[in-house]
């Protein structure tokens, strides 16, 4: 039998280097962040689930659930993370940020199949030079180890994997996949680059 996989997108930060606009909710080329983050994983997974600290309304006319951090406080991306692994029944769940809005379209199979090579608990997107903490497919049942180190103080993403099995899959073929937009000036460029 196949393996189900929902999909988590972590609009729940800040968004301070956006100077404070909502970073899931800023225009890129005619479009919310978002939308260009839905558009490609939505053929990968069975379920999405969009993580949002405030404009949940907003965030509901995309037609997926919208769940808040169970840890209030904007503790970072594991919080999202920990709720998202309470509301799902797959067998994996995939996290990816708001914020990427060109990520791989290949990015779920080859997730899972460096998983099961492995048997492996988590996988962990890299772009041929960095890992992406915050790219990652992993098994909810981990939540209970995930929620003990948030609850410990810790924040940290790579931290909590380095503390199971986890492997990494390289998409150094496709140079753009994890372009991460923080900034004002970065969504401008982006938007002149896919225009082009
Ligand atoms: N649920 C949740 N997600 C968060 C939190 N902080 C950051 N994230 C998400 O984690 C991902 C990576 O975080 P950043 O790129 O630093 O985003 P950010 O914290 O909103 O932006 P800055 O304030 O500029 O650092 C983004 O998708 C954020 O939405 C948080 O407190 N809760
Ligand atoms: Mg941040």
């Amino acid at each position: 039998m196949s393996s189900q996989i929902d999909a988590v997108i972590l609009a729940g930060g800040m968004a301070r280097r956006m100077g404070g606009d909502d970073k899931g909710l800023v225009e890129l080329n005619g479009e919310a962040m978002i939308k260009h983050t839905i558009d490609r994983i939505k053929p990968q997974v069975k379920e999405i689930l969009i993580n949002a600290n405030r404009n949940q309304t907003r965030y509901a006319e995309f037609g997926f659930k919208v769940i808040s951090d169970e840890h209030t406080g904007f503790l970072g991306p594991l919080a999202g993370m920990i709720t998202a692994m309470g509301q799902t029944d797959a067998d994996y769940l995939l996290v990816v940020p708001c914020d990427c809005p060109l990520l791989p379209t290949d990015l779920v199979p080859r997730m899972l199949a460096a998983i099961k090579a492995e048997d492996a608990e988590i996988a962990v997107a890299s772009d041929g030079e960095y890992e992406q903490p915050v790219v990652l497919l992993l098994k909810p049942s981990l939540r209970d180890s995930m929620k003990a180190f948030l609850e410990a103080g810790e924040r940290k993403v790579d931290f909590w994997y380095a503390k199971h099995h986890f492997v990494v899959e390289s998409f150094s073929d496709q140079p753009n996949a994890f372009v991460n937009v923080n900034t004002p000036e970065q969504k401008q460029r982006l938007a002149m680059e896919i225009t082009k």
